[in-house]
């Protein structure tokens, strides 16, 4: 099969536009060849655009080895055609589409042909339209080949499946449902959860021995009873969790912790079969191992004691539909499950266990690993940070200058997530919670080891002062990161701390431009290390209510706009065409953290590219806070002024009439507006948040020797200010736009 026909769909398709450099269009070109021989192999001939085909091939080269999974390919080519049927090759290299109607299956090509997942950067996607009874030849060898399910051993884990009938399955799903206890929404995942017996502390990852016990109903007695006469569990379970999952939830990668709970761990599948993945803890500084995947039938019981309960770990993954074996997909439904576990021998009333000596303490708390992600991003109770408080302060103990000297140093690990929402709690910190929150996240996850966090901490633990540094996107040139999260305890400020934390990750940031927002106070500091102040935002609120929601503005263009909601494969679509530094941060940013994306475009077509979008995010004080705004450039005045506040005034409805991921409602929008959006926002009924300005600073790199220096203002109009070859950015994200 002739490489050129490949060649010349690509030209089409404008593909060069989105990888531009050279090396990225020899990689493509390989990546290009890759595709041909996989055609070759599986017996299908690439097609023309002008052949009608409804099947697609898509090559995106071992998914699970490289960061991506099934999902993140299932949701790009789903938000372009929703019914198509989907199936995975079983070597993952490969996934084929078929579409409803030809003109679908070009809609796929031409948006993700050479679209780079963020999650795959370096691996754009390639996509060839092949025959449709080719593809169903195709799959029939396929399935057949595969039918044999292979199951996965996990040393030390049991299945037993039909553990309970459908009757009392029934009895159990009624109890469970008609119980009107409050279900706790858990955010890393999205499932929600309930506990019986000892509550289950998602800080520490370990049941809550000395507080008060939630219920202990009598489907709770009989089910550890009979686990203990069935000779599964050597004791009582008692502490029980029940997950309830909706399709595109999960639980994230977690060994139940170590010193807290004893030996066998059982789960009962209620309602629904899930595939559940298990991993062997790696060497350290070894990449995590690969994840085996074992179908947990509904009405099964999944028990696992040694290897499974203590050196591997466990997830779902958060999607809606799972694979068979055989690469076919199954749709999720709502699944229940019960965890039964027992607090772990010595730990009562408050009192921990002993320190453990397993031979796996990557995984393990006692031997130092750190918190499990189960922990990781916790709610704290809804409050707002620049509430007025009505008590007089507490008097200000001033820790003594030797103190000050035996501040500890050290790097921020997620387990200290709750510290540092503590500290920013109690400094009436101007960004609410979840952002520090997920500065923290995107820090930990940051693959190239050059986001971090730093944080001084007193001789009992105590966190007085952070700052968290965010390598935007190590491909972009001049390379960038952003400086967040810098905070002091009152007590503490005015000895340099924060300068010491500054300086220490800018040594680190190398040669890295270097940006942030900041507050008056902070500014002399950054401007003593060679920050350079660019632009000045300002903090806008609209408090809302779902009653009083904008409608749409009263100046509405002379074309009708069709607003809606971007998909998650839409918005990556979108970023992907931002600047280099500002798609991967923007990407990262919205992939972390529950949001809420309006695009407006001229045509009521999904795919046509929008002419302004805007991106919102939950903060945890009831907020909703919206930023980047972005105008396409193509529109003149007074056009592009209305299609932003009309996408603007679309995702504040949403934001005030869509329920939150807690299921409460949003109270509050927030903008952080540049002066070219300013008009627009207080149009909309926004008014300036009293002393929260800002001003948006740049340390530009260091110039090599000889070289003249790049100027802060064009690395700042690349990351924050001005014009992007998007559009034009009128209202900042407050972390990372
Ligand atoms: O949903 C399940 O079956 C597993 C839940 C789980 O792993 C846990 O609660 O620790
Ligand atoms: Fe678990």
């Amino acid at each position: 099969m002739p490489a050129g026909r490949f060649g010349r769909d690509t030209s089409a398709v404008g593909m060069t536009e989105t990888v531009g450099a050279s090396k990225a269009r020899r990689q493509l070109q390989r990546r290009l060849a890759a595709l041909a021989r996989v055609c070759a192999r599986a017996g299908l001939e690439p097609l023309p655009r002008s052949a009608g085909a409804r099947a697609l091939v898509v090559l995106h080269g071992g998914l699970d080895n490289r960061g991506a999974t099934h999902m993140d390919i299932d949701a790009a080519l789903r938000a372009i055609a929703p019914g198509a049927a989907l199936w995975h090759s079983t070597c993952g290299l490969w996934t084929c589409a078929r579409c409803a109607t030809p003109a679908e299956a070009l809609a796929v090509h031409d948006v993700l042909h050479a679209l780079p997942l963020s999650a795959l950067p370096r691996h754009a996607l390639v996509v060839a339209l092949v025959d449709d009874g080719a593809v169903g030849a195709l799959l029939a060898r396929e399935c057949a080949a595969h039918a044999p399910v292979k199951a996965a051993r996990v040393p030390g884990l049991a299945l037993l499946e039909e553990y309970i009938d459908e009757a009392e399955q029934a009895r159990l799903v009624r109890a469970i449902d008609v119980a009107t206890d409050a279900w706790e929404a858990r955010s890393d995942g999205g499932r929600c959860v309930r506990h019986y017996g000892l509550r289950f502390d998602y800080a520490t990852a370990r049941a809550d021995t000395s507080g008060e016990r939630p219920p202990w109903p009598a489907w709770c007695a009989e089910l550890s009873a009979r686990l203990v006469a069935d000779g599964i569990a050597p004791c009582a379970p008692d502490q029980i969790t029940v997950n309830s999952y909706r399709p595109g939830e999960g639980i994230p990668w977690h060994c139940d912790t170590h010193s807290a709970f004893g030996r066998v761990i059982c789960s009962l599948s209620l309602l629904a079969d899930i595939v559940m993945r298990f991993r062997g803890a790696a060497e350290p500084g070894e990449p995590p191992r690969a994840p085996l995947a074992v179908r947990l039938p509904r009405r099964s019981l999944l028990v696992l004691a040694g290897d499974a309960r203590y050196g591997w770990e466990h997830s779902i993954s958060a999607r809606t539909a799972d694979f068979d074996p055989d690469g076919l997909p199954r749709a999720r439904k709502r699944r229940l499950s019960i965890t039964f576990r027992r607090a772990a021998d010595g730990v009562a009333n408050g009192r921990t266990a002993p320190p453990c000596a397993c031979r796996w303490p990557q995984l393990c708390d006692s031997q130092g690993a750190g918190r499990q992600p189960l922990s990781a991003p916790e709610p704290v109770p809804a409050r707002c940070a620049r509430e007025p408080s009505t008590a007089a302060p507490p008097p200000l103990a001033r820790p003594a200058d030797a103190e000050a000297g035996a501040l500890r140093m050290r790097a921020l690990r997620r387990a200290d997530a709750r510290a540092l929402t503590a500290l920013a709690v109690a400094q009436r910190w101007d960004s609410p919670e979840s952002d520090v929150q997920l500065a923290l996240e995107l820090a930990a996850r940051d693959p190239s080891g050059g986001s971090a966090g730093a944080g001084l901490f007193t001789r009992t633990g105590e966190l007085v002062c952070c700052a968290i540094l965010l390598r935007l996107d190590a491909r972009a040139r001049p390379r960038t990161s952003w400086l967040s999260s810098v905070i002091t305890d009152e007590r503490w400020r005015r000895r340099g701390l924060a300068r010491r934390l500054v300086s220490s990750l800018l040594v680190r940031a190398g040669a890295d431009a270097v940006g942030l927002f900041g507050s008056s106070c902070g500014q002399p500091l950054y401007t003593s290390l060679g920050f350079e102040p660019l632009l000045a935002a300002g903090l806008y609120e609209l408090r809302v209510g779902a009653g009083d929601a904008p409608t749409a503005p009263a100046d509405a263009p002379d074309t009708p706009l069709h607003v809606g909601l971007l998909s998650a494969a839409e918005l990556r679509a979108l970023v992907a065409r931002e600047t280099a530094a500002r798609a991967a941060a923007m990407v990262a940013w919205f992939d972390a953290a529950p949001h809420l994306a309006c695009a407006a475009r001229s045509s009521g077509e999904p795919t046509a590219v929008p002419l302004s979008f805007a991106l919102g995010r939950h903060w945890l004080d009831g907020s909703v806070f919206i930023g980047p705004l972005v105008a396409s450039p193509e529109l003149a005045e007074p056009a592009r002024g209305a299609a932003a506040r009309v996408v603007l005034a679309a995702t504040i409805r949403t934001a005030a009439t869509a329920p939150r991921p807690d299921g409460s409602r949003t109270t509050r929008v927030l903008v952080l507006a540049l002066p070219a959006s300013q008009a627009i926002i207080s149009a909309l009924g926004f008014v300036p948040v009293p002393g929260a300005d800002v001003q948006f600073m740049l340390r530009p790199p260091p110039a090599p020797a000889g070289a003249p220096s790049c100027g802060a203002q064009s690395v700042g109009g690349m990351l924050a200010g001005g014009h992007l070859p998007q559009g034009e950015l009128l209202a900042a994200g407050y972390d990372l736009a």
